[in-house]
């Protein structure tokens, strides 16, 4: 049997960092850095206002206090926006606001609850240092620094930067786009009334949500009948033109388990075993003339979202220029005991809080009730037999789940 590590190298040795896009900042988000941005303008670009208030000469306050205020004439104002270059005469105040840039000769703003609010002079009940409440030109970032390096994953944060750096295309690796493939007679869409042996295509949604989740588009959808005919047409050429083909279902050891059938006769996909629990029967390769990659997942719910995490994510972060074991891994403390089989790498859904795994309930691969409700999966290694309470485990977290608090 291979282990999990040998199966995710052969799924991983299928794919390639998708091509490059351009797209608009605004449009990034979520979206992989394929090139570093570098800034066009310093930040802040001028010298400004951190405070509503006054802007002064320093030195112009000397000994100015709550008992002692100094007064000073107001010459106007200068709002954020103001284009016009004002200076600011000695002895003499400008109202200013936030953002708003600072007046030659000015070197510190004195905040308007620090004075009487005067229009047309003020009196000041502080003595400023230089410097107070200035925003320098530059002092965050300058014109050609690298604001952001390739192979970041953009959140609002890295917008809101690029943005103010004033660049407003990036470069990103494309997003994968994944054909997901249900098979099986027994599957009929959500909200059909169920014959006696039909059940829901859950693993349909589930996938395409996962790999949304993952942050790749859905090429295509589609539910194949156990039918090796319709299997090998669909598989010649797969709808979507995708980067990538996951499947669920049949490909372990039943007579109508077609995907294995057809594929293993077409020869791209290799179908083996690996040392897991869930998600034992797994396939990878490649279909069709245009040599698709193919990831088979098996068809227990729960195994298809395990294999999901440590097969496919892994591959889809490649294609999207991420490192694939960039995975969010972190260590935990078991908060109770537990068995596991020996030989077989476990991946145990768990609900993990304040750094506390405890298994999510019953464990079998067709167990939905338990899946829901975990947040990750502890990878317990296949020489352990039990976890022990109060031991360190490995986790990783699944896609969409937030960490709770303690
Ligand atoms: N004789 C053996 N039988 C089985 C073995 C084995 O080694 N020898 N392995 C078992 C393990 S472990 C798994 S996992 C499953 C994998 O089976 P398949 O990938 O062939 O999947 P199916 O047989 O098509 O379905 C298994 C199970 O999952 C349900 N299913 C399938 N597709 C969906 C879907 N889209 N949505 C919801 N549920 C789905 C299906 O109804 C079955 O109950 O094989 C074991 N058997
Ligand atoms: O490998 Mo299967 O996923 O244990 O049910």
């Amino acid at each position: 049997m291979r282990t999990v590590a040998e199966h995710r190298e052969a799924v991983l040795a299928l794919v390639r960092p998708l091509p490059v896009d351009t797209v608009d900042v605004g449009a990034s988000l979520g979206r992989v850095l394929a090139d570093e941005v570098v800034a066009r303008v310093d930040l802040p670009s001028f010298d400004n206002s951190a405070m509503d208030g006054y802007a002064v000469r320093a030195a112009d306050l000397a000994g100015a206090g709550e008992e002692r205020p100094v007064t000073l004439p107001v010459d106007g104002d200068v709002a954020a926006g103001d284009t016009t270059r004002h200076v600011l005469a000695p002895g003499h105040a400008l109202r200013i606001m936030t953002g708003a840039p600072l007046p030659e000769g000015c070197d510190a703003v004195v905040p308007v609850e620090a004075t009487d609010g005067g229009a047309e002079q003020v009196a000041v009940r502080l003595e400023p240092e230089v410097g107070r409440h200035v925003r320098r030109r530059g002092e965050d970032i300058r014109t050609g620094d690298t604001v952001l390096r390739a192979g970041t994953h953009l959140g609002p944060g890295h917008i809101a930067l690029a943005a103010a750096a004033n660049v407003p295309q990036v470069a990103v690796h494309r997003r994968p786009r994944v054909t997901v493939v249900s098979t099986g007679d027994e599957l009929v869409p959500v909200g059909s009334s169920l014959e006696h042996g039909q059940i829901v295509d859950s693993n349909h949604l589930m996938l395409r949500a996962l790999v949304e989740a993952a942050g790749a588009e859905v090429a295509a959808s589609v539910h194949l009948r156990d039918e090796a005919d319709a299997v090998r047409a669909f598989f010649t050429a797969p709808d979507g033109a995708p980067d990538l083909v996951i499947t669920s279902g049949g490909v372990s050891m039943g007579v109508y388990d077609t995907v294995k059938e057809v594929l293993t006769e077409d020869g791209g996909v290799e179908f083996v075993k690996v040392a897991m629990r869930p998600g034992m029967p797994q396939g990878c390769g490649v279909v069709g003339p245009g040599r698709v990659p193919i990831v088979t997942l098996p068809g227990n719910p729960v195994s298809s979202f395990a294999s999901f995490h440590v097969f496919v994510l892994p591959a889809l972060r490649a294609m999207a220029g991420i490192d694939p074991a960039d995975d969010g891994a972190f260590e935990a403390v078991a908060g109770e005991s537990w068995s596991t089989i020996a030989g077989r790498t476990e991946l145990t859904r768990v609900v993990e809080e304040g750094g506390v795994v405890r298994p999510s309930g019953g464990q079998g691969s067709h167990v939905l009730g338990a899946l829901a409700e975990a947040s990750a999966l502890a990878v317990v290694p296949a020489d352990v037999e039990r976890v022990e309470q109060g031991a360190t485990v490995l986790c990783l977290p699944l896609l969409g789940h937030h960490r709770r608090r303690g």
